[in-house]
């Protein structure tokens, strides 16, 4: 299990504009499955996923891995359990490469450059080499039919063809968790029912997905065992579906 227990996250402690972006959240995800987070804007998901992908950390609470993930594989081979919440910004760093793979709301790629230097940009930092970064990125977008457009700068791309790059980039380190905030945020309903058989794809696959979203063909997809409720920064209900 990836095991959050009474995760509280505050901003601007100790000031007189205090708030609290999550408040006693606890979740657990399996590794494996699919988690919708669903809510309101400003219900927190956004702040939930950034510490479940060790993009930050929470102000109280913990955050733990079971021996169910790689954890040898982490480089944390001794332990039985592993506390996210405890370790150095380094090791937090290097977790959130080798475990995790984002696709952002509006993609984020970076204009100027290739569809295939986008995907290879996350593989450059685990110390890969050039040639290998190069080859899985473009074994990544042969698999997604985008060989032709490898070289294209990302910005003349369709919005199709960025969204298979955006999802390319979040698998070329071979994550076992795929993390997507509001994915479709900015998609037609064909390229949004897409993501989300590409997401499906993922999971079949064995990597476990957790996608923040409030777009309804998101949460009524056939994917998710589990849907969390989120209003207030608080968990107000969990679905669980088969
Ligand atoms: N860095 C920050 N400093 C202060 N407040 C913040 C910060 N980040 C988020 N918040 C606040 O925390 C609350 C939760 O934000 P969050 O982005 O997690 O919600 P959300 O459910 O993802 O919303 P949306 O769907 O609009 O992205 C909001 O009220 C937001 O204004």
């Amino acid at each position: 299990m990836l095991e959050l227990t009474e995760i509280t996250k505050r901003y601007h402690v100790g000031q007189a504009n205090e708030f609290a972006a999550l408040d006693g959240v606890s979740l657990s995800i399996a590794p494996g499955t699919a988690t919708i987070l669903q809510g309101p804007s400003g219900s927190g998901k956004t702040t939930l996923l950034a510490l479940i992908g060790c993009m930050g950390r929470p102000t109280a609470g913990r955050i733990r891995l079971s021996s169910q993930w790689d954890l040898a594989g982490l480089g944390f081979g001794d332990c039985a359990e592993l506390e996210l919440t405890g370790l150095a910004e380094r090791f937090l760093t290097a977790i959130r490469r080798r475990l995790f793979g984002f696709v952002f709301q509006s993609f984020n790629l970076i204009a100027g450059i290739s569809a295939l230097e986008n995907v290879m940009l996350p593989a450059y930092p685990t110390g890969m080499s050039h040639g290998e970064c190069r080859e899985r990125a473009a074994t990544l977008l042969a698999s997604f039919n985008l060989s032709q457009r490898a070289a294209t700068r990302v910005e003349l791309l369709s919005g199709g063809e960025m969204q298979r790059v955006a999802i390319a980039r979040a698998l070329v380190n071979d994550p076992a968790i795929i993390i997507a905030d509001e994915p479709t945020a900015h998609l037609d309903t064909r390229l949004s029912a897409e993501f989300m058989a590409m997401m499906a794809d993922c999971k079949a696959q064995g990597k476990t997905v957790v996608i923040a979203s409030h777009d309804p063909l998101v949460c009524s997809w056939p994917l998710a065992e589990t849907v969390v409720e989120m209003r207030d920064g608080r968990v107000i209900g969990v679905e669980r579906r088969q």
